[in-house]
């Protein structure tokens, strides 16, 4: 299993159609400054880039991550993470089977995948996941075809169940409800609203730090 996940993570996910009218890569750039810990393109839905404006953004995505020692994670197309040589995939229920992104990707990439219970989870871990997602444990804007809110108690049964894979929560969380995703015993929230609309991303980063710590105190 890969060190990805050793310590709490903020998990920062985003694609253009997150920041309609600003420039995406300014705010991924500021997420690094602030510290993010992992970077996922998830480039989605009727106004997402395709072909070579997505190829060209990608790399300017990659060249940030890398510049900030950050992992670069491709949602979805196994494809556009294989030609870019990315550090790892994201896949869904609905996406490429856990198995064959593993074997396109080889055994040193990251290979994380979403899960809503514990049935998934199991077929993730023998799949080779490095990580889970769980969500969406709040209510989410950013994804059209979520499910109804979780809350915490899949990630508790998977961590139960799995105490070495990393979870990471995902849906609705922000520096004021990640406390409940930490208490959950999750390795990660993944975040994409409160980082982007956030007034101050580096203020919003340093408040989910502070979150982990509180987290830790109960
Ligand atoms: N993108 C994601 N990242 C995570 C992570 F674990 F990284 F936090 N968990 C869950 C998802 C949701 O991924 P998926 O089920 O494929 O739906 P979509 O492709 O619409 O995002
Ligand atoms: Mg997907």
């Amino acid at each position: 299993m890969s060190k990805l996940f050793s310590k709490p993570a903020i998990y920062f996910i985003m694609g253009s159609q997150n920041t309609p009218g600003r420039d995406a890569l300014e705010i991924l750039e500021a997420a690094l400054a602030g510290g993010i810990n992992c970077f996922q393109l998830r480039e989605k839905g009727a106004d997402a880039l395709t072909g070579e404006l997505l190829l060209d953004f990608a790399v300017e995505c990659q060249r940030l991550c890398c510049a900030y020692k950050v992992p670069f994670i491709v949602n979805d197309d196994v494809e556009l993470a294989y030609a870019l040589d990315a550090d790892g995939i994201h896949i869904g229920q609905e996406d490429m089977e856990a198995s064959t992104a593993r074997r396109l990707m080889g055994p040193d990439k990251i290979l994380g995948v979403s899960v809503h219970s514990l049935e998934e989870a199991e077929k993730a871990v023998l799949s080779g996941a490095d990580y889970v997602g769980m969500g969406p444990v709040f209510g989410t804007q950013s994804k059209a075809d979520t499910k109804s809110p979780a809350g915490t108690s899949g990630i508790l049964a998977v961590k139960n169940r799995y105490p070495g894979l990393p979870v990471i929560g995902i849906g609705g969380i922000a520096p004021d409800n990640a406390g409940q995703v930490w208490a959950a015993g999750a390795d990660g929230v993944a975040v994409i609203s409160a980082i982007v609309q956030a007034e101050s991303i580096a203020l919003q980063i340093r408040r989910f730090n502070e979150s982990i710590k509180a987290g830790a105190e109960k």
